[in-house]
């Protein structure tokens, strides 16, 4: 069992690389070999500090990020994802995945809205340990499809005027989950947070089976002398009553929602990965510059990483 504190996701994300390394064993499910530390305790005491940055080791696709966090929020489990992130596909059954959060976190059994639930039930009584979402459904994932989520679940507690969110996860791939379902979760955490009317409290986030693939422990390694990026993302809240209507809005690219907040910067980051996708690079570029928020200068990294920009003069 390993237990880690950390005030950004950068910092933690290399603090489980080093636990992993020099704790873990080796265990091949589905016949991949990984290292592996089953029992893992991992607490983010600055939530908002959700972006995992350590370069050059590890840089994460921003716009992903933004994408998969309002996919699994809106509800949906729309093809439109892999959009965002091809690799996806290979956990589709008949194109769809069949594990996709969205639907169970917005529409369990076709109408139970878990957020709203939650909500409720910490408006009606504020130190409720009722403040349960539930991920894994063993009446589906037991069928043997590709695509069985990782995230049983989450929990909620208002306690001294802050919102504490637990997440429990069966596996963990820590170098290619864990920055993007961490961005996921600390975003619900302050949604929540928000909806509340509290402050946005200690993220913890527990890990059955938190495993590094063998072709990743090489990058993993690395990471530890990485320079550690912790920048704090801007704010972000949303009245409830409006959320889908703004998700939307986002998600459509709406220019009207330019008004300089967190939301804004997701849709700019989001248009401008797919300006990046239809080869309008510069254009990218020029959108992920014009990026207020951390979220911005990620990006900018992000399209570094995949194609380093050439210097002034050279074409
Ligand atoms: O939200 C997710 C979904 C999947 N995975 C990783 C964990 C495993 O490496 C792999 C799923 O494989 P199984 O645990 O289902 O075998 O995907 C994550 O890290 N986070």
């Amino acid at each position: 069992m390993i237990v880690l504190t950390a005030d950004s996701a950068s910092a933690l994300f290399t603090a489980a690389c080093q636990a992993v390394l020099l704790n873990g064993r080796v265990a091949c499910p589905r016949d991949l070999t990984t290292t592996e530390v089953v029992g893992a305790h991992l607490r983010l005491t600055n939530p908002r500090r959700r972006l995992v940055a350590v370069p050059p080791a590890r840089v994460i696709n921003p716009a992903f990020a933004v994408a998969e966090a309002l996919w699994i929020l809106s509800g949906s489990d729309s093809p439109w994802i892999y959009d965002y992130n091809d690799k996806l596909r290979v956990y589709a059954d008949d194109g769809v995945l069949c594990g996709a959060y969205g639907p169970r976190l917005r529409r369990w059994d076709g109408h139970v809205d878990q957020l709203d639930a939650v909500r409720r039930q910490l408006l009606n009584d504020r130190e409720s340990r009722r403040g349960v979402i539930q991920l894994f459904d063993p009446s589906r994932d037991h069928r043997g499809y590709r695509d069985v989520p990782c995230t049983l679940g989450y929990r909620f507690f208002v306690r001294d005027g802050r919102l504490i969110m637990h997440t429990s996860m069966r596996s963990q791939d820590l170098w290619l989950g864990f920055p993007y379902d961490i961005f996921t979760t600390t975003l619900i955490h302050e949604l929540m947070a928000g909806w509340l009317d509290v402050e946005l409290g200690e993220y913890h986030h527990h890990v059955d089976s938190l495993h590094l693939y063998a072709h990743n422990a090489e990058a993993a390694a690395a990471s530890l002398h990485g320079a550690e990026g912790n920048a704090e993302l801007a704010p972000v809240d949303a009245p409830w009553p409006d959320l889908d209507h703004l998700l939307q809005r986002v998600l459509d690219g709406d220019t009207s929602l330019a008004d300089g907040s967190t939301w804004d910067a997701f849709g700019r980051s989001l248009a401008s990965y797919r300006a990046w996708k239809a080869g309008e690079r510069d254009h990218a570029r020029k959108l992920a510059t014009d990026t207020p928020d951390p979220l911005g200068a990620a990006l900018v990294s992000w399209y570094d990483h995949l194609a380093p920009a050439k210097p002034a003069g050279q074409r």
